[in-house]
């Protein structure tokens, strides 16, 4: 029988069958997974094949791992001698943002975007607080909105306090597995309680089956919402890392700079002084934003050859 992971401490993994029935699963042997060495074979979010171990305890085994259509690790999908898969089979990720109290920086939206890219995670994002704002940060969220939505992002604006574009938000959650991301004090946990009244009671319920209590901050969980659906909302994996990889890879991470990089005169051009650069045309063109590029070459300065 298929079931899905939803908790990992170690040893043990919380899993839901495909009748939906939650069960305590441990590894059967050596699972071995496209010849990858990772510290844990199980990450949460997998699909795996289970068999029945003991009844009475209602223990199963896990005798294999169905593949992985993405995953994010801590450290980065290219180290594979020692990746630490978190979690796997992502529909989706969501970055909360503000743009007052306090403001998300364009660097941190634009390395989490990139992230998302290289681990092949659809990214939206949500703009949190919107009560707050001034006629300046209502200005900045237009002039973000349409940087992003023109690259092909899903931008949107909402408050957890007046509900404004809650709903938006919460269709996108329906029947899909979605990674929550965003820098303390954004409001994640204020949406999640103001769209899932009694969210709180049943992650509490499914936390307390190893009768150790919390330990969200070291290990991805997964929950399901009342409306079909899930969230992985764990503190350790907020802030999506930025991926390791070399200089010319990055602009393949830029939407809007992927489909040129055919037509740069160089094909190992980063974009910087080369002639004949299809990038810096695009920029000077306003085909490309500004502001995106600034992030592009900022980025690029940070990684190593
Ligand atoms: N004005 C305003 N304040 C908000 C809104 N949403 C959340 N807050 C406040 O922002 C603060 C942080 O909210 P949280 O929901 O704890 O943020 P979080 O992203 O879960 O933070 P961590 O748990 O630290 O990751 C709290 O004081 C909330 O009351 C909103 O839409 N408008
Ligand atoms: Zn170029």
């Amino acid at each position: 029988m298929k079931a899905r992971v939803y908790k990992s401490t170690g040893s043990w993994y919380w899993l839901k069958d495909e009748a939906g029935r939650f069960c305590r699963g441990r590894i059967k042997g050596v699972l071995k997974i496209g010849g990858i060495t990772s510290t844990n074979p199980v990450a949460v979010g997998d699909w795996v094949v289970i068999e029945e171990e003991d009844v009475v305890a209602g223990t199963v085994l896990i005798s294999s791992i169905d593949d992985r259509h993405n995953y994010i690790t801590r450290t980065s999908p290219h180290r594979k001698a020692q990746h630490h898969i978190i979690a796997s089979n992502l529909d989706q990720a969501i970055l909360f943002a503000t743009i007052r109290e306090p403001r998300t920086s364009q660097g941190f939206i634009d390395r989490f975007l990139i992230s998302a890219e290289a681990y092949h995670i659809p990214a939206i994002l949500v703009f949190n607080k919107a009560d707050v704002y001034r006629e300046k940060d209502l200005e900045k969220y237009a002039e973000w909105e349409d940087m992003y939505q023109e690259i092909g992002y899903t931008v949107l604006l909402v408050s957890t306090k007046t509900g404004q574009g809650i709903d938006a938000v919460k269709t996108l959650l329906n029947n899909r597995t979605t990674l929550l991301s965003g820098h303390s004090g954004v409001g994640k946990s204020s949406f999640i309680n103001a769209v899932f009244p009694g969210f709180q009671l049943k992650t509490q319920e499914v936390s307390d089956w190893s009768g150790k209590g919390l330990h969200t901050t070291t290990f991805a969980e997964m929950f399901d919402l009342p409306e079909g659906g899930s969230i992985i909302d764990t503190p350790g994996i907020r802030e999506l890392g930025l991926v390791d990889f070399s200089r010319q890879e990055l602009s393949h991470y830029f939407p809007e700079m992927r489909a040129l990089l055919q037509e740069c005169q160089f094909n190992n051009c980063l974009h910087q002084n080369e002639p004949g650069c299809a990038i810096k045309q695009a920029v000077n063109d306003g085909r490309i934003h500004v502001d995106r590029y600034v992030s592009y070459c900022t980025l690029l300065e940070e990684i190593r050859k």
